[in-house]
């Protein structure tokens, strides 16, 4: 955070409990990495078992290992507590807020409310000292369950390991040793993509499109080169600000890759209409493969102003999958082990009819979109191949992120009120339509049993406006959102406020999936460019690498490696999953048609 007055940072595990604001170390915000502190709690565990457990490796030193390693922990949760951090997270996730201090809530004014997620709110606010405007993102979770606490702090450790221009970034977190709330603070952007692509306004152009997904990609790249797969990328989850520049948010149910498919993940992941095939017949060992399905819909989006594959249920949404993409041959249902493969086989098959689809797509698009939106994930490539590939090499080339229009702030929420306004005046509209044409047959019959005697006009009219004010409307997609009533006193201090301090931390690890013998029945695409980075440099480990991440492992050893969807656990609690609404209607569709030359 370049221009926060003061930043500071927990001097080391071993060194005397600071308290926050005044006897800690300062240390700007760019300078501090993992690797600059002292000791950390998963360097002094890994120091001890050097040097003590596996030197001599005897019952009795395996047991003062294991008291150094409470000591060490307890050590560091004090040191964190002293620090400003509460118990309750720094007993289940410390690792997620080693070497920084929680940021105070009075340094901020809170403002309005931009986002709403399933579990989450986000709200803009302003420092009060710097009058710069951040994003607060309030995540909701259980601080009772230690589950809930590590999935939560999962999002926190993921993000610290990603450094990129494309990748949202967090900026400090304000919680309190009393507090039972986090909010994550993040840098204020002014639109996310599902409210751009809502807007009927709006028709990107070729060159516009490229920008956005040069930028959208080279995130995705970082992130999968450090051996995170982020599991939701949509519209809503792409951010831009007013300079043009593209960042990935909402590492929420990001995960670490497993490497040799050693762990079972949730194929529970990703919305549904961004969803892989293999996610919907349930696959538990994937990769980075699953991201790039869900670019795939998010670069048809982008060219079709709405969503490629709406479905409404599971069943549907594969459907809808096999109809565009072209449904795997008998030889490859015969011989799946995807749990839900014979549940979901279609009773035709389907050729592909993505061209046919997009045929007002430019080549190079249409011959990416086809990778990308490969049925077999090990067809799909990867980000960096993405990159390098025909598209952005063919004219017209991707535009400057700074001379993409400047838009009035546009998010999903937008989006989200115009199709509430859309359904409730199609509501309405039906309503009025059915009210006046049961009025009219009452009239008729009224005028005929009446005949001769006046009717009067005026009445009617009036009768229709008061049925037009008591129509009752569809909830809309909205309705289906969670609401945010838990109001903490941390919440009533972000409203009048003061200063604040923040810190940073890094961490790293590697890439990439190896393919998926389920779908040997296609036609492999060439893979030399998988290991090779958008910028010519060739990541030390290739994507066909089954070694890729060997070494790299540490965090999901740890207690982020269970999987878990935590917007799952909102949905059993009754909450549906919200699926970002989007709408249309015939000025978007106009200006479609002038750009294709056909309704599309
Ligand atoms: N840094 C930011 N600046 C501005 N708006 C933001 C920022 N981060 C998030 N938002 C807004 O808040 C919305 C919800 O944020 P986010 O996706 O992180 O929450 P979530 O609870 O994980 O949502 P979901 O359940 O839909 O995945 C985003 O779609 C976006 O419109």
């Amino acid at each position: 955070m370049g221009c926060i007055s003061s930043k500071h940072v927990v001097a080391g595990a071993c060194s005397p409990a600071p308290t926050v604001g005044r006897d800690v170390a300062v240390v700007p915000s760019s300078k501090v990495h993992s690797s600059l502190l002292p000791l950390d709690s998963k360097s002094s565990l890994e120091e001890n078992k050097n040097s003590k457990f596996n030197k001599n490796a005897s019952k009795k030193s395996s047991g003062s290992f294991s008291f150094r390693i409470g000591f060490v922990q307890r050590h560091v949760e004090a040191e964190q507590n002293a620090a400003g951090w509460p118990p309750w997270l720094t007993a289940s996730a410390a690792e997620a807020v080693q070497g920084w201090i929680p940021l105070k809530a009075d340094s901020f004014q809170k403002l309005d409310k931009i986002g709403q997620g399933t579990y989450s709110s986000v709200f803009r606010a302003r420092e009060v000292e710097t009058g710069r405007m951040f994003a607060l993102k309030k995540v909701r979770f259980d601080n009772y369950q230690a589950e809930s606490i590590r999935f939560m702090a999962r999002e926190i450790t993921l993000l610290r390991r990603l450094d990129h221009p494309n990748i949202m970034k967090l900026e400090g977190i304000i919680t309190s040793r009393m507090s039972n709330s986090i909010y994550l603070v993040f840098e204020y952007m002014e639109h996310d993509l599902a409210g751009l692509v809502s807007r009927p306004d709006i028709v990107f152009t070729d060159s516009q499109i490229k920008c956005y997904m040069r930028q959208l990609l080279s995130g995705l790249e970082h992130c999968h080169v450090r051996g995170i797969m982020h599991r939701d990328i949509k519209v809503s989850n792409i951010l831009l600000n007013n300079e043009g520049i593209l960042k990935i948010g909402d590492f929420g149910l990001a995960n670490t890759i497993s490497p040799n498919n050693k762990h079972q993940l949730t194929s529970r992941v990703v919305t549904l209409w961004y969803r892989p095939p293999e996610l919907l017949m349930g696959a538990t060992n994937y990769g980075v493969s699953v991201d790039l399905w869900s670019v795939g819909c998010v670069f048809a989006e982008l060219f079709l102003g709405k969503p490629i594959l709406k479905g409404r249920t599971e069943v549907e949404q594969l459907h809808k999958v096999f109809k565009l993409c072209g449904s795997p041959p008998e030889e490859f249902w015969k011989k799946t082990k995807l749990p839900h493969a014979t549940m979901f086989k279609p009773q035709t098959n389907y050729e592909s009819s993505l061209r046919e689809k997009c045929a007002d797509f430019p080549e190079s698009a249409v011959g990416l979109l086809e990778t990308l939106l490969s049925i077999d994930p090990s067809n799909r490539g990867t980000a960096s191949s993405a990159l390098i590939s025909e598209y952005f090499n063919t004219k017209p080339y991707p535009c400057n992120p700074s001379n993409l229009p400047k838009y009035t702030p546009s998010k999903e929420m937008d989006a989200k009120s115009y199709e509430e306004t859309a359904s409730r005046k199609k509501t309405g509209d039906k309503m009025r339509e059915a009210a006046t044409s049961k009025r009219q047959q009452k009239r008729n019959h009224k005028e005929q049993s009446n005949y001769g005697k006046s009717t009067s006009k005026e009445n009617i009219s009036q009768n229709t406006r008061k049925d037009d004010g008591k129509a009752s409307f569809s909830k809309g997609k909205g309705g289906s959102m969670l609401k945010d009533h838990s109001k903490t006193s941390m919440d009533a201090m972000l409203e009048t406020s003061q200063k604040f301090n923040v810190a940073d931390g890094n961490g790293y690890t590697v890439p990439v999936q190896g393919g998926s013998n389920e779908y040997s029945w296609t036609k492999r695409r060439k893979q030399e460019a998988s290991s090779i980075l958008s910028d010519g440099s060739r990541s030390k480990i290739s994507a066909l690498d089954p070694n890729f991440a060997k070494e790299t492992y540490d965090l999901t050893k740890q207690r982020v490696s269970m999987d878990f969807n935590p917007k799952e656990l909102m949905n059993a609690q009754g909450k549906k999953e919200d699926q970002g609404a989007y709408w249309n209607d015939g000025v978007r569709r106009a200006a479609r048609k002038s750009r294709f030359g056909r309704d599309i």
